[in-house]
């Protein structure tokens, strides 16, 4: 298997036919924690749209999970979005139902068909999470954080191989924020790679990591100085 599991050479972002990002060298390897940080406007979301296939890459190279993203058909987008656990800002629970069938929700439509795998799944990611005893819970019966969690497993549930954090904790004050990274953090360390994009410093320094950073249509690696 290869150690790198996101790449994108030479590569220009565009909304419709705005560019956005230009000359984009960026690599990720397995089992990496890397933050994507930049003033607002400057691209994170975009750059996180191109790699789910939301905004089809029309130049240079990228390979993501194994795909190319030059070469990404329509009818792939929902296999690489199944290697791939993405987690937005605002959780996008669905509140007509409990936080397990919200679970339960996702596997069905990837696939999955035995009861008994599904409830044992449903409970080894709330478990991950530290939500194992609220899985009967509505969305709207969990605090802020507590359904960012809930967001955080469904997006293990396929064993993803990368997982997309775009503003994870952009609607958290900063105690709930660390929470919840200390979860982002804890699936790091038992092997999930992890590119998180964030305009919250006070995470960066407290978690220092590999960091991108957009600005002036270019993605650079920044090194963080330590004070
Ligand atoms: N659907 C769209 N159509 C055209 N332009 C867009 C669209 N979405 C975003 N843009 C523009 O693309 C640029 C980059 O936006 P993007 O959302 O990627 O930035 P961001 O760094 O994620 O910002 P934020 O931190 O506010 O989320 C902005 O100038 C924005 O106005």
């Amino acid at each position: 298997m290869s150690q790198t599991i996101l790449s994108l050479k030479n590569a220009a972002i565009y909304q419709r036919d705005s560019l956005i990002l230009s000359e984009v060298d960026v690599n990720v390897d397995r089992g990496d924690f890397v933050y994507l940080i930049g003033k607002t406007g400057t691209g994170k979301s975009s750059f996180m749209k191109t790699l789910y296939g939301d905004i089809p890459l029309t130049e240079g190279e990228g390979s993501i999970v194994d795909f190319d993203l030059r070469k990404l058909k329509e009818k792939q987008i929902p296999q690489l979005r199944r290697k791939l656990g993405i987690v937005f800002q605002d959780f996008k629970l669905l509140n007509d139902r409990t936080i397990q069938d919200n679970l339960r929700f996702v596997l069905k439509a990837t696939g999955w068909k035995d009861k008994k795998a599904m409830d044992s799944k449903i409970e080894e990611v709330l478990d991950k999470v530290g939500m194992k005893t609220k899985g009967f819970k509505f969305p709207y019966q969990l605090s802020g954080g507590e359904q960012q969690r809930v967001a955080i497993a469904r997006a293990l549930l396929n064993d993803p191989e990368l997982i997309l954090a775009d503003e994870p904790t952009g609607n958290l004050d900063p105690q709930t924020s660390v929470e919840v990274m200390e979860v982002l953090q804890d699936i790091n360390k038992n092997g999930n790679t992890i590119l998180m994009a964030t305009h919250d410093y006070a995470l960066l320094l407290k978690y220092p990591s590999k960091t991108l950073k957009c600005d002036g249509q270019r993605v650079f690696e920044v090194v963080q100085r330590k004070n």
